[in-house]
């Protein structure tokens, strides 16, 4: 097997004395996809910004193609391979359009205009969104606000994306877009959520964030009642796989 893509090497990180990464190891390889699953605050968006180097670690040490990051500079590189979709889109969006928006990061690596407005436009059409090009950023829906966060990362096409729970507001279509987008990307993935439907659709390694160590984990499925809402007719009820997740 080639040198992993990135590695996170005894990993250590806390906020406000509780300990959230204690002593940590992750590997990840060119082009895998990777499930972080966690409770609410245990660290997953601490994670994603502890790898872009957006928080600093207390200890450990974070690898990508075997060079070790330590200080500002070398995350500035890190970021030019490594692409992260924050949780909150409006942390992100900050242009007057979505072309703007997703133009942005590409404009920014010296691209051609040109080449940044066609592939823009690309990834906007790949990820259904293209009839909001020219729509106010800030005035977009919740949903259409993460996907075009998402373009505005894709587009540059980095060796790693990462994600903070991508399908939250996200509408039953924009969410099979997002997942087969995901499923089809040749480039790494290192997805985190507590949405267990969402692991259960993905095909990818699941690792559970629990006390501090990332743990192999495996995604259960079994059948309940999950009620549907439908026009013309009250809420009908039906059988359907639901998923649950144990380390
Ligand atoms: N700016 C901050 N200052 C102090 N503590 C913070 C800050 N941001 C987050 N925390 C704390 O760090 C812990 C982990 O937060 P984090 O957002 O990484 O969790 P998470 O697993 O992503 O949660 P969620 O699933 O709810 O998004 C939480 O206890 C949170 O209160």
């Amino acid at each position: 097997m080639s040198s992993p893509l990135l590695v996170l090497d005894k990993l250590t990180f806390s906020r406000d004395g509780n300990a959230l990464l204690k002593d940590a190891d992750l590997e990840i390889q060119q082009g895998e996809k990777l499930v972080v699953w966690g409770d609410n605050g245990v660290g997953k968006s601490s994670l994603l910004k502890l790898i872009v180097g957006l928080h600093n670690a207390d200890a450990g040490d974070i690898r990508l193609t075997g060079k070790s990051c330590k200080a500002a500079h070398d995350f500035r590189e890190l970021r030019k391979r490594v692409g992260l979709v924050f949780q909150d889109s409006d942390d992100q969006l900050f242009c007057p359009t979505v072309l703007d928006d997703v133009m942005f990061g590409p404009l920014n690596l010296g691209w051609r205009h040109e080449t940044a407005k066609a592939k823009s436009l690309a990834m906007l059409t790949r990820l259904g969104v293209l009839a909001i090009a020219n729509r106010v950023t800030f005035k977009l829906s919740g949903g259409q606000k993460r996907l075009v966060a998402l373009a505005s990362v894709l587009v540059m096409e980095p060796d790693l994306l990462l994600l903070d729970e991508p399908t939250n507001g996200l509408d039953q279509k924009a969410r099979h877009r997002l997942i087969e987008v995901l499923q089809n990307l040749p480039q790494a993935l290192l997805l985190v959520t507590h949405d267990t439907q969402l692991i259960q659709q993905l095909d990818a390694r699941v690792i559970a964030l629990e006390d501090g160590q990332l743990k192999p984990a495996v995604v259960h499925a079994h059948q309940h009642v999950h009620l549907h809402v439908h026009t013309q007719s009250q809420g009908a009820e039906s059988d359907h796989s639901h998923a649950e997740l144990s380390g």
